[in-house]
């Protein structure tokens, strides 16, 4: 669906994209990651054909993103990470106002609307002006802005930044159900592990350059130390710690009265082999698992150039 080769961005002297090269296949969910400043709203403002790269080339579906913006912009929805609403406008006039902007014939445009506001759960705020829409429901109607004239490919800047909680999983079952529904989806953040459970594949990036691309799946693997297990205990903290770490050979840390961290890098027998070894020697187990924060490890490391 999307082809990106050794794509630049300079500003002025500043180069903000370097030689960005990946690929994102269709009905893939690509995350886009990277601190703040990396180079993602500047290679999405491209693909979308907003910007213009100082060189390299991309393409969508086969066309070419700087050659040809109008197809491209039929083929792209785009959502900004900023986005102004009218406050004067009703949420379906908003909607109404988009589509006429697509050109779409306004006999179809009431049947779009419609669809659109259902899936976004907004059609019991037809009627209310956009102004009034919670942070969360503003978000949704510039998601559904995006796909009034139904793109193959969704190009998401930061599309959960600032929502609590709830309205984060309400957006990511959106992106899941849209995903159902055969779209292509590229979305950025700065958090890795909010993309994780949502994405197919990932692209890490730090200072414009691409420091690890993959499915979600790759990109776990490649950070050998970054992986870890999380042991909880009753009791007996400091015999579990000699046994792993003097009879298995590993390294593990005590975290607290109660929590043990083993950097780990191997597969699901040898998990199975460490804790019939801890259950074997009387060790009063609470929990041992995989320890989510490792996301955020892996990301660390490969934003800090460790990883290549
Ligand atoms: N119009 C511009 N003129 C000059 N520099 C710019 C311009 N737009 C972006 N930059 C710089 O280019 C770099 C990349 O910016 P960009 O907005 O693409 O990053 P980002 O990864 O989207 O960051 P964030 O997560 O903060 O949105 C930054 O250093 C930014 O200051």
């Amino acid at each position: 669906m999307l082809q990106v080769e050794e794509l630049s961005k300079s500003y002025g002297k500043f180069l903000a994209v370097d030689r960005l090269s990946f690929n994102v296949e269709e009905g893939a969910i690509f995350g886009f990651v990277g601190p703040n400043g990396a180079g993602k709203t500047t290679t999405m403002k491209i693909l979308a054909s907003l910007l213009r790269p100082s060189s390299g080339k991309a393409w969508i579906a086969g066309e070419n993103v700087s050659q040809n913006p109008r197809r491209i912009r039929q083929l792209v929805g785009y959502m900004p990470d900023f986005f102004g609403v009218y406050d004067d406008l009703k949420v379906d006039e908003y909607l109404d106002f988009y589509s006429a902007s697509y050109r779409i014939p306004a006999r179809q445009r009431e049947k779009i609307i419609s669809d659109l506001l259902e899936l976004m759960d907004l059609e019991h705020k037809r009627e209310a002006y956009v102004d009034s829409l919670s942070r969360g429901m503003k978000q949704r109607l510039c998601l559904a802005r995006c796909l009034v004239h139904d793109p193959a490919l969704l190009i998401l800047d930061e599309p959960a930044s600032g929502l609590d909680p709830r309205a984060r999983v309400e957006v990511r079952e959106i992106l899941k159900e849209l995903k159902n529904m055969g779209k292509t989806i590229i979305i950025s953040s700065h958090i890795l592990s909010e993309l994780t459970e949502l994405c197919t594949h990932l692209g890490i990036i730090e200072a414009g350059k691409m420091v690890a691309c993959g499915s979600v799946d790759e990109i776990m693997h490649r950070s050998q130390s970054a992986q870890a297990i999380e042991i909880r205990v009753l009791g007996k903290i400091d015999e579990a710690l000699l046994l792993i770490n003097n009879e298995l050979g590993y390294s593990a840390i005590k975290l607290d009265e109660q929590m043990l961290e083993l950097p780990f890098n191997g597969d699901e027998e040898e998990m199975n082999r460490i804790l019939t070894h801890l259950v074997q020697a009387g060790i009063p187990l609470v929990s041992f698992a995989e320890s989510q924060s490792n996301l955020e490890n892996i990301f660390m490391q490969l934003t800090k150039g460790v990883v290549q």
